[in-house]
C-alpha cells in the first residue's frame, strides 16, 4: 500500500466511540453492568436487545445525556465529560418520546438541530438557511417546510428527524429505533438510504433497532459481541476512495 493510502486508511479507522466498563443504574436498578465496546470510524452498528435490556440508557450515555456510575465514554479521542464537539453526533431519538402537538414547523424543528446546545437562541445566520434547505433537500421535503411537524406522517416525520440530525454535517449517527411505528415500505427507503449514507458518505450509524431481517441484511447474521443482554451487529465499509471528506448535505443533495 502507498505511504498516501496507508495515511488515509489509517486516518479511517479512529476510534469514534468507546465504552469501557460502563455500568449504570436507576436508583437501586442496575440497568447496564461492564459494558465494553468500541465503535470505529465507518462502522455500521446495529445494537439489538429485548425490551428495557437499556439500549436507550447507552444512547443517552453516549450523547452526554447520563453519567455512567462505573467506567468511562470516549468519544473521538476525548473522555465525554470533557467533550465539545457535539456537532459532531447526530442524535434521533425514539419517535414515540415525540409530543405530536409540539407547536413547531417542520423547518423549525430542523432548524433547532443546528450545533446543538450552544446556539439555540442565537440570530439565524444566512448560511444557517442555506443549510437548513440542504437538509430538507436532502431528505425530499422541501414541500414540507412549513408544515407543522405533528401534522405529518410517521415516515415523514422521521425524515424529518434525520435531517435535523444531518444539518451539522455530523461523523456519527445515533438512531434510536428509526423504523418502529412507519409501513413496511417507508421502512424500506428509509433503511436504504442510511445504507447509502454509510458507503458513500463515510457515516459512522449506531442504530437500535427491533427488526433482525433488516439488522442481518446488511450486518450479516451474527452479533460481532455480546455483552449482557445487548447484542452488537457490525459492519465496516471499506472503500478507501470514500475517505475524503465531504459535506454530506450537499453531496446527498446533488446526487438526488
Ligand atoms: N428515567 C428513568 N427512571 C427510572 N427507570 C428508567 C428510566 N428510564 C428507563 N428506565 C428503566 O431502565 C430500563 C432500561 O430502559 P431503556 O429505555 O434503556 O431500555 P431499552 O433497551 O431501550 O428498551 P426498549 O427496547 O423497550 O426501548 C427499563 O427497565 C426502564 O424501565
Amino acid at each position: 500500500m502507498s505511504g498516501a493510502a496507508s495515511a488515509i486508511q489509517a486516518g479511517c479507522h479512529q476510534e469514534i466511540v468507546k465504552l469501557d466498563g460502563v455500568s449504570f443504574s436507576y436508583d437501586s436498578q442496575s440497568i447496564l453492568q461492564g459494558v465494553s465496546f468500541t465503535i470505529m470510524e465507518r462502522d455500521f452498528v446495529g445494537l439489538i436487545g429485548s425490551n428495557g435490556a437499556g439500549k436507550t440508557t447507552l444512547l443517552r450515555m453516549i450523547v452526554g445525556l447520563a453519567r455512567p456510575q462505573k467506567g468511562s465514554v470516549t468519544l473521538f479521542g476525548t473522555p465525554a465529560g470533557q467533550f465539545k464537539d457535539w456537532n459532531l453526533i447526530g442524535y434521533v431519538p425514539q419517535r414515540s418520546h415525540f409530543n405530536p402537538l409540539f407547536p413547531a414547523t417542520v423547518r423549525e424543528v430542523v432548524l433547532s438541530g443546528l450545533y446543538g446546545r450552544k446556539k439555540l437562541f442565537r440570530r439565524l445566520s444566512r448560511e444557517d438557511v442555506e443549510r437548513c434547505e440542504d437538509a430538507l433537500a436532502a431528505l425530499k421535503i422541501e414541500d414540507l417546510g412549513n408544515k407543522r411537524i405533528g401534522a405529518l406522517s410517521g415516515g415523514q416525520q422521521q425524515r424529518v428527524f434525520l435531517a435535523r440530525a444531518l444539518i451539522n454535517n455530523p461523523k456519527l449517527l445515533i438512531l434510536d429505533e428509526p423504523l418502529t411505528g412507519i409501513d413496511i415500505e417507508t421502512q424500506h427507503n428509509f433503511f436504504q438510504m442510511i445504507q447509502h449514507m454509510h458507503q458513500r458518505h463515510n457515516i459512522t450509524f449506531l442504530m437500535v433497532s427491533h427488526d433482525m431481517d433488516m439488522v442481518r441484511s446488511y450486518l450479516g447474521e451474527e452479533p460481532k459481541e455480546k455483552v449482557g443482554k445487548l447484542s452488537f451487529y457490525v459492519r465496516h465499509s471499506h472503500d478507501l476512495e470514500d475517505c475524503r471528506g465531504t459535506d454530506l448535505l450537499h453531496s446527498l443533495r446533488k446526487e438526488g
